[in-house]
């Protein structure tokens, strides 16, 4: 599969915090989900593609290109999300277009005003009477009008309602649809990139623990519900971590079908991105 993004043993250090080797790639036509805790490194990894922050070593390729050497004709296919707006609270989305379409050679005014008009933005009002919600609609419209073939956005449903959510999902759907498109999208919401994400990039503490196809990670991982005796049978790499539940032992297995081989008469729960991270974070290993 082409890829659309690819970062090469990216490192970056802050103080307590270390990014020691990132490598992560992104394929054409999908959309990649970026889960990890608070502090975990999104944010970085997010500033470091776009060349908002100096890496420490590695390589970052976006279509192809070195992404700090052709940094600023790469960022014009980019399509740019963060969780804080960066225009004056005092422009309506009219202003905001005088200033965009300048920048953007590809801009495309017929369908900016389009998704204003489909996602009811008022286009006299100043973003400061925006309500959370409809700035986070105002930014993605504006992510998209210039046609980006990869859009990246940094918590970008966080703090909305479940409509706007479903709203702003649907629009990410239809963005990805002719293939040529990716989407790069962290996000706190687990149950959102379980929705819309067709790969799943879990970081943790700067490393990544995972970064899979989501069908084929959630049918692999499972919650096995059992005793201390049985866990102890377990071989080391058969299990992720455990915690104890008021009843029974509940360990996340990597490979469900390979541990009812072993214990056929198992019981093995069906494992979230929630619990998966969970239990990575908060699980206990012997
Ligand atoms: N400019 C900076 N100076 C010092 N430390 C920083 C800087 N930027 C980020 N960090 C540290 O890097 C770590 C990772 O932060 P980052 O913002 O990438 O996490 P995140 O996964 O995006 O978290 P969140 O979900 O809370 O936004 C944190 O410990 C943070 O304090």
């Amino acid at each position: 599969m082409e890829s659309i993004l690819e970062i090469k043993h990216m490192k970056k250090s802050y103080p307590g915090f270390q990014i020691k080797d990132l490598s992560l790639t992104i394929p054409k036509g999908v959309i990649m989900g970026f889960i990890g805790e608070n502090g975990a490194g999104k944010t970085t990894t997010i500033k470091a593609i776009l060349n908002m922050i100096h890496i420490d070593g590695g390589e970052i390729t976006v279509f192809g290109k070195d992404a700090i050497k052709d940094g600023k004709t790469i960022r014009h296919d980019i399509g740019v999300v963060l969780s804080e707006s960066s225009f004056p609270e005092n422009m309506n989305p009219v202003q905001i277009e005088h200033v965009l379409s300048s920048v953007y050679q590809t801009w495309d005014c017929a369908y900016y005003h389009e998704l204003l008009q489909n996602f009811q933005l008022p286009k006299d009002k100043r973003i400061k009477d925006y309500s959370k919600g409809m700035r986070m609609k105002l930014n993605i419209t504006m992510a998209l009008a210039h046609h980006p073939k990869l859009l990246i956005l940094d918590e970008a449903t966080s703090g909305l309602d479940p409509i706007i959510r479903d709203e702003i999902l649907d629009v990410f759907m239809d963005f990805i649809q002719d293939e040529e498109h990716s989407i790069f999208l962290s996000s706190h919401i687990t149950s959102d990139i379980e929705k819309v994400a067709d790969y799943v990039t879990f970081i943790h503490k700067g490393e990544i623990v995972l970064s899979e196809q989501k069908d084929e990670l959630l049918e692999s991982y499972g919650i096995l519900k059992t005793t201390p005796e049985i866990f102890t049978a377990l071989k080391e790499d058969e299990y992720v971590a455990y915690r104890k539940s008021s009843f029974t032992l509940d360990v996340l297995v990597k490979n469900k079908d390979m541990i009812l081989r072993k214990i056929p008469d198992a019981i093995i729960d069906q494992a979230s991105l929630e619990d998966i991270m969970l239990f990575t974070v908060k699980g206990e290993r012997l």
